[in-house]
């Protein structure tokens, strides 16, 4: 590798190295991703977000007729995730910034499967929000999963959505502490491949608060896939299910990063609504990959 194009981009402050390979022809191992992500001694980011024609890629080429790119994903420390709500909206906006998809409807594939997006042209007041059809959420249980951290413990709710999350109601955001460390959740068996665990408290009708602790990442200023899990935990809490009911039903959820808009519709999936930016583009110097 001489030089590597990347960009920075980010949706509510959960960031991201943006790494163009449409003919997926870049090696990209663990400690290279770590590397970019470093943000002392490389570019800094919550994770990676390689965009590389799905045709061209073994994971996604089964999915090439429905959905051109591949979000191949990776978090922080190198690890590979299934889905990234926030990263497939700064996904799209990169691909329509680039011109690689028209603006409007978009599909994504990712290891969860293709996303639907749409994106709107962007108007007077800025680039226009990305809605993501993030697909149905699964609640597996089991019952009595805990979450601790330090002396303190919650009861959680296991909801995947493409990937895995533990949901903690809590009094205040500040229990949970400084998160510099993962929160301890039980059984562990629940989730053999890790979690992303949420802390969340209420803001109001319809409106809760989260904290972060992401696998791979740690906190981080914002979690797309878990404000939907959170979402849907505070739905069922609150006694609502849109597959039941035929209503869909609204959250505004607040992140340390900004506020994202999530509806879980009557056929069970689940929409999220939000910004994505991208911050910056340029190259890698040469001499810094190669002393990788
Ligand atoms: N920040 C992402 C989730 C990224 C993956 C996660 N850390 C995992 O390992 O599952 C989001 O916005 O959903």
């Amino acid at each position: 590798m001489d030089t590597l194009r990347i960009l920075k981009g980010h949706g509510t402050g959960n960031d991201f190295v943006i790494v163009p390979d449409p003919d997926g022809s870049l090696d990209l191992p663990p400690a290279m991703v770590a590397r970019l992500c470093d943000r002392r001694t490389g570019i800094g980011g919550d994770g990676l977000l390689r965009v590389v024609r799905s045709a061209a890629h073994p994971e996604a080429a089964a999915m090439a007729e429905e959905a051109e790119w591949f979000m191949d994903y990776r978090n922080a420390d190198g690890s590979v995730a299934e889905m990234c709500g926030n990263g497939v909206r700064v996904f799209v906006r990169f691909l329509v910034r680039e011109q690689l998809v028209a603006p409007g409807a978009v599909a994504v594939a990712t290891r969860a499967g293709v996303r639907h997006a749409v994106i709107g042209a962007d108007g007077p007041d800025g680039p226009a929000e990305v809605t993501v059809d993030m697909g149905p959420a699964r609640l597996p249980g089991p019952d009595g999963i805990v979450v601790r951290v330090g002396e303190r413990s919650w009861p959680a709710r296991n909801v995947n959505m493409g990937n895995p999350h533990a949901v903690a109601f809590v009094d205040d955001l500040d229990h949970a502490g400084e998160l510099r460390t993962a929160p301890t959740v039980t059984p562990a068996a629940a989730y053999p491949d890790g979690v992303n665990v949420e802390f969340v408290v209420d803001r109001g009708e319809r409106h809760v608060a989260l904290r972060v602790h992401e696998r791979g990442s740690g906190e981080t200023l914002s979690c797309g896939t878990g404000a939907c899990a959170v979402m849907v935990a505070a739905a069922r809490r609150d006694g609502l299910d849109p597959a039941r009911s035929g209503q869909p039903a609204t959250y505004t959820v607040d992140v340390p990063g900004g506020r994202l808009r999530i509806t879980e519709r009557p056929d069970g999936h689940v929409e999220m609504t939000g910004p994505a930016v991208i911050v910056a583009e340029g190259r890698i110097d040469p001499d810094w990959l190669a002393t990788g």
